[in-house]
């Protein structure tokens, strides 16, 4: 196991948890989504384990050291992209990517094969000998990731990789992680994008308020949501409200669309019921799809949040 993390608890003020009782492992060639709200205490995990932020409590094992005792190891052990944009003023993509496979002691030629064939295989070469200021936000953050990855420790730590990134480069950068892995690299994304997660990783961290509220894979998260299928209809705005069959679980409504949980044994009555709604003029379209990633995610930390407001009640 690369990184085992048990009970860690990290409180910067006293009372305040921002990580509060957490245990997790992350194997060599496993791809972690680190998933939460803004505050949930992602970023806190990351520098934990990077040996940059001390614990409060809890244990962390890194490649069988503690990170916490020797830092220096935790550095050598751990490449991180930081949420924060690289400082690249004054210097290139190139330089600055070369520069940190050198200092994590990449041989000269080696680094720079690997940093050509990073800025290729995410369609970057363009810029790559721009000077930092000229570059969009969506190339410095490339850029970073360049960084964590040119010459990486046996566990690589990236925190929101795609933000500001386009569609088609994300794709290419979800793939790298992917070489990552499978070059026996641990790998933990913290990210927003739940689809992206849903195609990326391996297993899933949701956090919550600090604490762990859902581990496991994609898929096993999606079975813990009622209905594992979702019909969406486009309701014609003139139509009187929508009596859905037993059947069907909670609806939720946003303007004129409402998705509606359908268990996948009642999909034949479902798709029956929405053709007949369609003909009888109630609705303008629908669709079938199987319950996302994003979908367990608002359930749980709704979930949460009603918890929280019935303890304070
Ligand atoms: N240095 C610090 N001193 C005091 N409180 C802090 C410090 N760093 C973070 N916090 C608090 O700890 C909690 C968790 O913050 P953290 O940055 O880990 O969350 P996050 O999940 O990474 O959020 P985001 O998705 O917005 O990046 C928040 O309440 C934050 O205000």
């Amino acid at each position: 196991m690369v990184l085992r993390v048990e009970s860690l608890t990290k409180e910067y003020l006293k009372g305040r948890k921002a990580n509060d009782d957490i245990s997790f492992e992350v194997a060599a060639g496993e791809v972690l989504g680190l998933l939460g709200h803004n505050g949930a205490g992602k970023t806190t995990l990351v520098n934990q384990v990077a040996g940059l932020v001390r614990p409060t409590s809890g244990s962390i094992s890194l490649a069988g050291r503690d990170p916490v005792r020797e830092p220096a190891f935790a550095r050598s052990a751990c490449s991180i992209q930081p949420q924060a944009h690289a400082p690249l003023n004054g210097v290139t993509p190139r330089q600055a990517v070369e520069m940190l496979g050198r200092i994590r002691g990449g041989r000269r030629d080696q680094v720079r094969r690997r940093t050509e064939e990073l800025f290729a295989a995410l369609e970057m070469t363009d810029s790559a000998d721009l000077p930092g200021q000229r570059l969009s936000g969506g190339i410095r953050r490339l850029t970073s990731f360049c960084m964590a990855a040119v010459e990486p420790g046996s566990l690589v730590l990236l925190d929101e990789p795609t933000n500001d990134v386009d569609p088609v480069r994300r794709r290419l950068l979800w793939a790298e992680v992917r070489r990552l892995a499978d070059d026996g690299r641990a790998v933990i994304v913290v990210t927003h994008s739940l689809g992206e997660a849903e195609r990326g990783v391996d297993r899933v961290v949701v956090l919550d308020e600090g604490r762990v509220v859902a581990l496991g894979t994609p898929t096993e998260l999606r079975r813990a949501v009622p209905g594992e299928l979702r019909l969406e209809l486009t309701v014609n705005p003139q139509a009187p409200a929508l009596v859905a069959p037993a059947w069907a679980g909670p609806q939720a409504t946003n303007g004129n669309r409402t998705s509606i949980p359908v268990p996948a044994e009642y999909t034949q009555e479902a798709v029956g019921w929405a053709a007949q709604l369609r003909t009888e003029g109630l609705v303008d379209e629908f669709a079938l799809s199987p319950v996302t990633l994003e979908d367990v995610y608002i359930q749980l930390t709704a979930e949460q949040k009603e918890e929280r407001h019935d303890v304070a009640a």
